[in-house]
């Protein structure tokens, strides 16, 4: 059976998605300060491994944890919620089908915990 990374188109697709992901999230006033000083090679080199192995793609996430990584920056629940759905989006706009952008839901909300330090 194929793997959602097959299906999606592996590696070349996913780094599609993850190009448009952030050009979509840096196009909204509300995040962008979020990303200001950020090497955005090296977060969009770690977004792509991090997609590829949640899709089943043999690439090891070799990044910070994720709880590290956005630990200090108060991300609002909103502005997550946000991201995720420019996320899925994206995907669904590079043509993956419903089982994988589920899928990444999926994990969207496991990892939510880690990444939101302010309710609102
Ligand atoms: C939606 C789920 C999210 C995932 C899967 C995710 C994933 C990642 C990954 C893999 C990194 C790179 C870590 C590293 O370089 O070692 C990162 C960094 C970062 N993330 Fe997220 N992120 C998410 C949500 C968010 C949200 C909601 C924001 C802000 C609104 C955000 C802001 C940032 C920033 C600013 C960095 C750069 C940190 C730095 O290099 O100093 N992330 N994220």
């Amino acid at each position: 059976m194929a793997s959602y990374y097959e299906k999606i188109g592996g590696a070349l697709t996913v780094r599609q998605v993850v190009d448009q992901f952030y050009s979509a999230v840096l196009d909204e006033p509300e995040l962008k300060p979020y990303f200001d000083g950020v090497d955005l090679v090296r977060l969009k080199r770690h977004m792509v491994v991090l997609l590829c192995s949640v899709l089943g793609g043999p690439e090891q996430y070799e990044g910070q944890d994720l709880a590290d990584a956005h630990r200090g920056m108060g991300i609002a629940g909103e502005h997550y919620e946000k991201v995720g759905d420019l996320l899925v989006t994206t995907l669904r706009g590079q043509g993956a089908d419903e089982e994988v952008v589920q899928h990444v839901v999926t994990v969207l909300n496991q990892v939510r915990g880690a990444i939101v330090e302010h309710a609102g």
